[in-house]
């Protein structure tokens, strides 16, 4: 059995540099001020790295960045945030002669907890020796790490050999491999060519937070909040109608294709909008671009962003004759919009249609909707929800992509005998193909497995004196959370702001 032993930083991943990584744990595991600690903290660890003290330096950024975390929030982002980045950094000649090999093993001088998941899900690999991270009795890091390299005879070590963790393997491996792999074909054989792909992924921050980058998140972020409040107040005070001419002038751009079905009339009654669900604007976009407020059923979104909301939204309970009798009484006077996922999907994936509003009416058009941000993500699986509007609306450039495709012939829906599935996995598919995107068989069920360790179902609230109060305290407890302070921490807030 062949056995390959490698480095995962500067060898499967091009970047040799962990710091970035260490970023998003203190950001999405702790918050703002931690984030904004450990890049104080940068010209430091860069200086004990010029004096060849780099092992120094990582203790440092370690410390700083997981001291007083719990031990199962670092595995969350490990879990939910951090796959997406390493996957981005690949080195794919690296990964193809890493597959190649039977037995694969991966060193990594991150803590284990910190890559273990991906490197086993995505990269195949069947161990990974990295830092054990030690941690008190109440479960949170200490901050210290326990040395563990595990001696194998492996047949093959891909690594540095004069830096990283190379030294300390690659004498043990009967054959070494140092970068630059070659493109050599005869490596591209019948092995899988592509680590598993992230479908999802959580996290706020959208780009992966290098210091230039996470300098630069950090100078935006008092203008990006002025921002989203302006343009919040501005797209709440317009018409409908003015908003396309004028979001442009704001920073934001919506490219529209495909032709649009007349409005409502006498001769013409409304349409179901059957869009792909990017982030929680695709419905208030669609509105804008069609000039008219076009109700939206809704699930999970917070009352927040409800009391916000430009647009009429119908809560849908997830009970399914509850939800179609909903459906319908909307469709009787006039356009609805509905995203079948019943969830938001951030990468070029779309998720199962739900084939209910396929039972419910023939009208159909199809949306293809997609959307670029350069900071933020406005959607959260583990986060505080209120925030989705604000982190979109923080980000400089926010773009919108809406396509219309045409209302579905008579031929492709239930009344000429399709079958509701069949017409909600047609209309996946002829939406992924206008994205460019992969259809999958996955549910909300299933990403909120993935990324919160739940399944996504929200209690619904019914006192609405209680749910502005809820709101209030999300948002506030939301800033203090991404602003300020540890989760825990909010919950205490939060706690003594009802008493
Ligand atoms: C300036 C401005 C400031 C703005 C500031 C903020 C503004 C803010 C604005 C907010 C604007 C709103 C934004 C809304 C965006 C949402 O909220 S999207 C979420 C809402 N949408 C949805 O929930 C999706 C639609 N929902 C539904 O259809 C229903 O609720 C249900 C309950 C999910 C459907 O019910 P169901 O049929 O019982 O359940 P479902 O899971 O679909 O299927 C059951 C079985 O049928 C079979 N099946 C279902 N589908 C298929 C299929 N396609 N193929 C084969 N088999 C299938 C399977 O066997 C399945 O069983 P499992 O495999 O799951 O075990
Ligand atoms: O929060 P998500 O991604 O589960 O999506 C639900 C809403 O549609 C958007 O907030």
């Amino acid at each position: 059995m062949e056995t390959v032993v490698s480095e995962l930083e500067g060898i499967l991943l091009k970047d040799p540099n962990v710091f970035s990584y260490f970023m998003l744990i203190a950001f999405e595991a702790s918050g703002l001020i931690r984030f904004a600690l450990l890049l104080l903290l940068w010209p430091v660890i860069r200086l004990l790295e010029v004096l060849g003290r780099e092992n120094d330096g990582l203790k440092l950024i370690i410390f700083v960045a997981t001291f007083g975390v719990r031990l199962s929030e670092i595995e969350a982002v490990a879990r939910a945030v951090l796959p997406k980045f390493y996957l981005d950094d690949i080195d794919m000649e690296a990964w193809r002669v890493f597959s190649s090999c039977s037995r694969r093993v991966v060193v990594t001088k991150m803590p284990r907890i910190m890559v273990e998941r991906f490197v086993k899900e995505h990269l195949k690999a069947d161990d990974v020796i990295g830092i054990e991270l030690s941690m008190n009795r109440f479960g949170l890091a200490t901050g210290f790490m326990k040395d563990d390299f595990d001696e194998r005879q492996p047949s093959l070590g891909l690594g540095r050999p004069n830096s990283g963790s190379g030294p300390l393997f690659l004498p043990l491996c009967k054959e070494q491999c140092h970068p630059p792999f070659s493109n050599d074909k005869s490596t591209h054989n019948h092995h899988i060519i592509r680590p598993l792909p992230v479908i999802f992924h959580d996290g706020r921050i959208a780009k992966r937070p290098t210091p230039s980058g996470a300098l630069l998140i950090l100078l935006w972020i008092p203008i990006g909040i002025l921002l989203a409040a302006i343009r919040i107040v501005v797209g709440l005070v317009l018409p409908m109608w003015a908003i396309p001419h004028i979001a442009p002038l704001f920073g934001g751009q919506v490219v529209v294709k495909g032709s649009p079905p007349p409005p409502v009339s006498a001769s013409n009654s409304g349409v179901l909008f059957v869009c792909t669900h990017r982030t929680l604007m695709d419905p208030v976009v669609l509105s804008a671009v069609l000039r008219r407020r076009i109700p939206a059923v809704t699930y999970s979104i917070s009352r927040f962003s409800e009391i916000l909301s430009p647009i009429p939204t119908v809560r849908l309970t997830r009970i399914r004759d509850v939800d179609a009798h909903k459906i319908k009484r909307e469709l009787e006077q006039g356009d609805l919009v509905v995203c079948p996922e019943g969830t938001t999907c951030r990468e070029p994936f779309l998720l199962r249609f739900s084939a209910l509003f396929a039972e419910l009416t023939d009208r159909i058009v199809p949306v293809a909707m997609n959307y670029r941000v350069g900071f933020f993500h406005a959607t959260t699986a583990r986060g505080w929800k209120a925030m989705d509007p604000i982190f979109f609306f923080m980000n400089p450039r926010p773009i919108y992509e809406i396509t219309f495709l045409n209302q579905l012939p008579v031929e492709a829906t239930c009344s000429s005998g399709k079958s509701p599935y069949d017409v909600a996995n047609y209309v996946q598919r002829i939406l992924a193909a206008t994205l460019g995107f992969e259809c999958t068989n996955f549910t909300r069920k299933d990403k909120y497995r993935v990324l919160a360790g739940n399944d996504g179902t929200v209690a619904q609230t019914s006192n609405p004196v209680k749910g502005m109060a809820d709101a209030l305290k999300k948002v506030v407890g939301s800033f203090m959370l991404h602003f300020f302070r540890k989760k825990e921490e909010i919950t205490g807030f939060c706690s003594v702001f009802s008493c």
